[in-house]
């Protein structure tokens, strides 16, 4: 007793272990039959993962998947009613066209006749009629991808599970499969759940889109929700471009950063609470300077962006990136003005790095599996276990490119640009996140010494 509305795939607490690494964290996720649902998260967040559990090439730790109400935890995959699609056409290359999509049929022992109606019609599906006895080796990458998602559709799946399918194409071919996969969606009317590192394709093609970071969902919302409202400054940053920048909440409805006060929409975050502010480039407005300017800046660059123009503008020791039809040369002076509802505030996650420690004597702390020397504490006010909390700003963390450096090593795994410095998530060797700001230019990947100096160390009994 299907209604349309029911949840056609419910993973519950889903989480997955490899040994000590964590790829899925608690997932909670619900898809609606006939919906077009894109996973979307940079490399390594769990999205593959995601995608192997529910189509049962891998299983969960923990939690459970319901397809159409079924739990099929135990079930493997040929017997779920879920196709997949991967990157790699994996297409059967001693086989021609009409015998790749007909392999599942065949295994299935169909009648011949209604074979042949099956793979044309998937043929037809998927733009490759008359193409049934070619070589799948003669045929572009774009046209094998066709293929493998003819054979994904011919066996009548209830969801289509796709892997990146388009990320191995050039860019004007994933531009056109995109529109025709969002064509044949509506065709042929089942579940899509789309796998991709790409925040375009996923504005494009979803009906919803699942952010998602570090095995986590950060958010789940109609592209238009998660390009309008993030939740968090990784979500804004990751779809779209814009300016993240430090801000405080004065008071219901007016913000402060940039070194000025703007009204704002937004309630309910305290009297001056420190905040994350998030602009988009396009709702800058740019004009040549006159009193009407909430800000003045002058412009740093200017590059032609094939509809817009994209512009750098220092405004004091802050870089606003701003998006305009009209050019302003590097030098000129301009102002900019922002409307209250184009400011979108967000509640920090964390305004310093908090650390469970043990203190060793009154001026040593053991926390990131390293001994630190910290400013002299009373040890008669702490536990006998030694158990205390240390918190450590952001930029009081030092990072050394030499790993030997520092006191313990990491890897530096995100990097948020805040106008004016970096804001990185440095995830040390010990398992656990610093967070670091500063003016000195990492890239995502590098290996980096941390070293957090005594007087940095706040320790909280
Ligand atoms: N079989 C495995 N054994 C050990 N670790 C794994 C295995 N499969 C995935 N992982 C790890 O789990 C994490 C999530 O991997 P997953 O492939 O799901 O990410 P992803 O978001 O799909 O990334 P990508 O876009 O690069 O494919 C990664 O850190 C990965 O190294």
């Amino acid at each position: 007793m299907q209604n349309e509305n029911m949840s056609i795939i419910e993973v519950k607490d889903v989480s997955k272990f490899f040994g000590e690494k964590t790829a899925l964290d608690h997932i909670n996720l619900s898809v609606k039959k006939g919906e077009f649902v894109t996973i979307l998260g940079p490399s390594g967040c769990g999205k593959t993962t995601l995608l192997r559990l529910i189509a049962g090439f891998q299983t969960a730790s923990e939690g459970e998947i319901r397809i159409s109400g079924k739990e099929i935890t135990q079930t493997p995959p040929h017997k779920r009613p879920v196709n997949t699609v991967f990157q790699k056409y994996a297409l059967f290359p001693h086989l021609n066209v009409y015998d790749n999509i007909a392999f599942g049929l065949k295994l299935k022992k169909m009648p011949k006749a209604e074979m042949e109606k099956k793979v044309k019609a998937a043929l037809k599906m998927v733009g490759m009629t008359d193409y049934e006895y070619r070589d799948v080796n003669s045929l572009s990458g774009g046209q094998q991808q066709r293929v493998a998602i003819a054979r994904a559709i011919v066996n009548e799946p209830e969801v289509l599970l796709l892997d990146e399918p388009l990320a191995a194409l050039d860019l004007k071919m994933r531009k056109d499969m995109q529109m025709e996969l969002k064509e044949m969606h509506r065709r042929l009317g089942i579940t899509f759940i789309y796998v991709t590192h790409d925040q375009e394709e996923a504005l494009t093609l979803s009906d919803t889109i699942v952010v998602m970071s570090e095995g986590k969902i950060q958010q789940i919302g109609t592209p238009t929700d998660i390009y309008n409202e993030p939740i968090n400054s990784f979500v804004a940053d990751f779809i779209g471009e814009s300016n993240i920048l430090n801000g405080t909440m004065v008071k219901d409805c007016r913000v402060r950063f940039c070194n000025h006060e703007f009204e704002c929409v937004d309630k309910g975050f305290g009297e001056n609470m420190p905040v994350d502010v998030v602009i988009r480039p396009e709702d800058l407005y740019i004009f040549p300077v006159s009193d009407m300017a909430q800000l003045r800046g002058v412009v740093q660059s200017c590059i032609f962006k094939g509809v817009h123009y994209e512009m750098v503008v220092l405004c004091g020791d802050y870089e606003m990136v701003v998006q305009d039809y009209h050019a302003f040369e590097a030098g000129t002076e301009v102002g900019l003005l922002i409307k209250p509802f184009d400011i979108h505030i967000m509640k920090k996650e964390r305004t310093c790095n908090t650390f469970e420690a043990r203190m060793i004597d009154e001026t040593h702390v053991e926390f990131l599996g390293c001994e630190f020397e910290c400013p002299t504490v009373d040890m008669s006010r702490v536990q006998e276990n030694g158990a205390v909390k240390v918190e450590v700003d952001f930029d009081q963390v030092v990072l050394q490119d030499n790993e030997e450096d520092g006191m313990l090593t990491g890897e530096v795994k995100f990097i948020l640009y805040k106008g004016n410095h970096y804001h990185l998530t440095v995830f040390s060797d010990w398992d656990e996140n610093v967070f670091v700001d500063t003016n000195d230019v990492w890239d995502d990947g590098d290996r980096v010494g941390i070293t957090i100096p005594k007087e940095a160390i706040r320790v909280i009994i």
